[in-house]
């Protein structure tokens, strides 16, 4: 018999695919407005800095890829196929929604691929993709709101953070801190209750615990360029702080709110907080991403199981 079809919507940022795409990339991030020259030029030039383009266009389409063939393998009473649906390039999330439908799709499961929730990111991905299956009659979507503290994530974490501090030398080793980041937001959303910051806090608490690691500290990066206050403090300034306050030796960077090798990371991470490690003279350490890591697989589909079976 047939196995019965259910869509696994994977939903991610998205990003240029090629340099003339960063334009209508950036003016669709900005609901529309085109950005100024400057900035479009700023931007440009980080895309540059880290090789061109982003690697990350390749890497959501790999981790699709990956949990689709997860799921298939660990359980045999339905068939996943995976749409990819991307919130500020195609294919938009809507497409992805739209595809489905087409398809004859009638149940599917959306994830984010961000561990935190909050108002601005995954709760504009999950309504998005719900009000186009509504508008269209279908497919039912099962939501995945957050995942900041499943096991096997935090583990993928754990290990990498384990590694890095079994590389160090025992000097560095007595004087390191961890940096646990996510990508901030403005101020703002505090007003509301949002749980991402605590999601975040309590992410970093568990990896903490995990890694044995008692020297540790939550930080914020790639606050945009608004005159509204964000988020922080950001994980540059936290580092001088750190530096001036403690005299550490040794930064080990965990960007936790991430799941790819991409711009915030390759460079506000890579380059930019690895400019201050340069300049008071400590060592920079940031972890593998999780990219396409097993482990981290493992972690998405038990997530997503765990969401189908409700
Ligand atoms: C919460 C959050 C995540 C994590 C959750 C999630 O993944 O959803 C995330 C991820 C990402 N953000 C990315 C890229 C960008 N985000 C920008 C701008 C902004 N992000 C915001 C929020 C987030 N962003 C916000 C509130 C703005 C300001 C918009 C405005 O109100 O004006 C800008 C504009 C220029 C700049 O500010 O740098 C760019 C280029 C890339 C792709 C990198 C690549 O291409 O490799 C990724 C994975
Ligand atoms: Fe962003």
């Amino acid at each position: 018999m047939e196995k019965k079809k259910i869509g696994l919507l994977v939903m991610a940022y998205g990003t240029p695919y090629k340099e003339s795409d960063i334009e209508r990339y950036y003016t669709h991030i900005r609901h529309g407005r085109r950005p100024a020259d400057e900035a479009l030029e700023d931007l440009r030039s980080r895309y540059e800095a880290i090789g061109g383009i982003s690697p990350l266009a390749q890497i959501t389409e790999e981790q699709a890829k990956a949990l689709e063939q997860r799921l298939n393998a660990i359980q045999d009473e339905v068939e996943f196929k995976y749409y990819l649906g991307l919130k500020h390039i195609e294919p938009f999330i809507e497409d992805a929604v739209q595809q489905m439908h087409q398809d004859g799709i009638k149940e599917a499961v959306s994830l984010v691929l961000a561990p935190h929730f909050s108002t601005f990111s995954v709760k504009s991905y999950n309504g998005r993709a719900k009000e186009t299956a509504e508008k269209l009659g279908g497919p039912a979507i099962k939501s995945v709101e957050s995942w900041y503290d499943e096991p096997k994530f935090i583990g993928y974490w754990v290990d990498r953070i384990k590694e890095t501090y079994e590389s160090m030398s025992r000097e560095q080793k007595d004087s390191a801190v961890l940096v646990v980041s996510a990508h901030s937001l403005p101020e703002k959303i505090l007003k509301s209750g949002d749980p991402y910051p605590a999601q975040l806090q309590e992410t970093a608490d568990l990896i903490a615990k995990g890694a044995g690691i008692e020297k540790y500290e939550l930080g914020w990066q790639s606050a945009g360029n608004t005159p509204e206050p964000w988020l922080g403090p950001d994980v540059q300034d936290l580092t001088r702080d750190l530096y001036e306050k403690q005299g550490y030796k040794a930064f080990v960077y965990a960007p936790v709110g991430f799941v790819s090798d991409h711009l915030e990371v390759l460079f506000d991470n890579d380059v930019e907080c690895k400019v201050v490690t340069e300049e008071i003279g400590a060592a920079y350490y940031r972890p593998e991403m999780p990219n396409t890591h097993e482990q981290f697989i493992d972690a998405l589909a038990a997530i997503v199981l765990r969401k189908f079976a409700e």
